[in-house]
């Protein structure tokens, strides 16, 4: 069955790009580039090497040029329309955005298309947390799932294996959700739970250890960074020290990863956080940078990111190799772009990218923001209901 939806328009590219020399940013943050993979990925077992890093990667990072600045690295909010000026440009984003829905359709107009490559089949669920179940804000302490979108998390998990997928800390991703019955994977997916079966593959992986979770239960936990730990937190609590004096600079221990957040940073001040991040990452060689949305994160260099999480939960949940499954992956950053890639690239599901802004992805669909998720999730709960009746 042919899981494509039509693609007839020109691809538009990200909005805005800005002029790198301007911001005087360091060229020691890597892009993250859906064109190509970070590394060889076609195994779904890492190797790290104890001594060097990984080379193509590492070169980015300490050589390579700011391809995407920090300045386009999240939509802007809606501004409101205070002359015709402004309306005109809002006109032309409208239009802008059309078209490009013309490439990337919405999953809620796709939905008969999707639930009829469904049939017979079992979905498979994927989610990211920030821009995806909860709306960006300011403070990312303060990213609450609204109640209405947890009702929908939950009754979605009643019909079809859930897992979220988060940059955030496994733990504080948990805190936010506080759903038992999902499976959850933090940093990046370099922490997760998943179900205990009976899988060589995964029982034979050295990273790969039964544990139980909050609530007793047996389960596989599975952390490929594990001897990065006191890397990271060594790592912490440098930049901590390092950007104290930069207001509103703020930064998150993710675990595995640390996010450094800029947001609430004077965009004048922008390449003094860059600054202090390249002036601790000197100092590590097989800690890599990347970008998000207005923050900056910093990741061991391992061949693992979201989409061979996804590989792994398909396995852990029994279900890599069947052709009955048909996993479908929403997310809003450019991390979630490698678990696009995954299931493009096996022709086996749907990556679904929450943008209100154009943007080229591997994703076959889009939704405009966490409402819309809300609505889609809530649409395939209807659709399973009136399937089993
Ligand atoms: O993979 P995700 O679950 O999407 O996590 C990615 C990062 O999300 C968080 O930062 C983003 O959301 C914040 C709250 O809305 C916002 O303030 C920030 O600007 C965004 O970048 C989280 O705080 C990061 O640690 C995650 O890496």
């Amino acid at each position: 069955m042919d899981l494509k939806p039509k693609h007839n328009s020109p691809v538009l590219t990200d909005p805005v790009p800005v002029n790198n020399s301007r911001l005087g940013l360091p060229s020691n943050i890597t892009p993250y580039s859906p064109q190509g993979p970070a590394y060889p990925s076609s195994s779904m077992y890492l190797t790290i090497s104890r001594r060097k890093p990984m080379p193509s990667k590492l070169d980015d990072v300490r050589h390579g040029g700011l391809p995407d600045a920090m300045g386009s690295s999240s939509p802007p909010r809606k501004k409101l329309n205070k002359d015709f000026s402004s309306e005109s440009a809002s006109v032309e984003q409208d239009a802008a955005y059309r078209t490009w829905m013309l490439k990337y359709p919405s999953a809620l107009n796709a939905l008969e298309h999707i639930t009829t490559c469904a049939k017979g089949k079992k979905i498979a669920l994927f989610l990211d947390y920030d821009g995806t179940l909860s709306p960006i804000v300011d403070n990312p302490d303060h990213a609450y799932m609204p109640t209405a979108m947890r009702t929908a998390v939950k009754n979605v998990a009643k019909y079809f294996p859930t897992a979220i997928i988060s940059g955030r800390s496994r733990d504080k991703v948990y805190e936010f959700i506080g759903l038992t019955e999902l499976h959850y994977a933090g940093s990046h997916g370099m922490d997760i739970i998943g179900p205990v079966r009976e899988s060589k593959s995964i029982d034979d992986h050295p990273n790969c250890i039964r544990s139980t979770d909050k609530q007793g239960k047996e389960v596989n936990l599975f952390q490929p960074a594990s001897e990065f730990l006191p890397m990271i937190n060594e790592v912490f609590r440098s930049l901590v020290e390092n950007v104290k004096d930069i207001r509103g600079a703020k930064v998150e221990n993710n675990k595995f990863c640390v996010s450094v957040h800029y947001r609430l940073v004077d965009e004048k001040s922008w390449p003094a956080v860059a600054h202090c991040v390249r002036d601790v990452l000197k100092d590590y060689p097989r800690l890599r940078l990347t970008h998000g949305r207005k923050v900056l994160e910093v990741r061991p260099v391992i061949d693992w990111d979201k989409g061979k999480a996804v590989e792994f939960l398909l396995e852990s949940l029994g279900v890599s190799n069947c052709d009955d499954v048909l996993p479908i992956y929403i997310g809003d950053d450019r991390t979630d772009e490698d678990a696009f890639k995954v299931l493009r690239e096996r022709n086996r599901g749907y990556g679904i990218l929450v943008s209100s802004v154009p943007k080229e992805s591997k994703a076959f669909y889009s939704l405009r923001d966490p409402s819309e998720v809300m609505e889609f999730l809530n649409a395939l709960v209807k659709w399973k209901k009136s399937a089993a009746s």
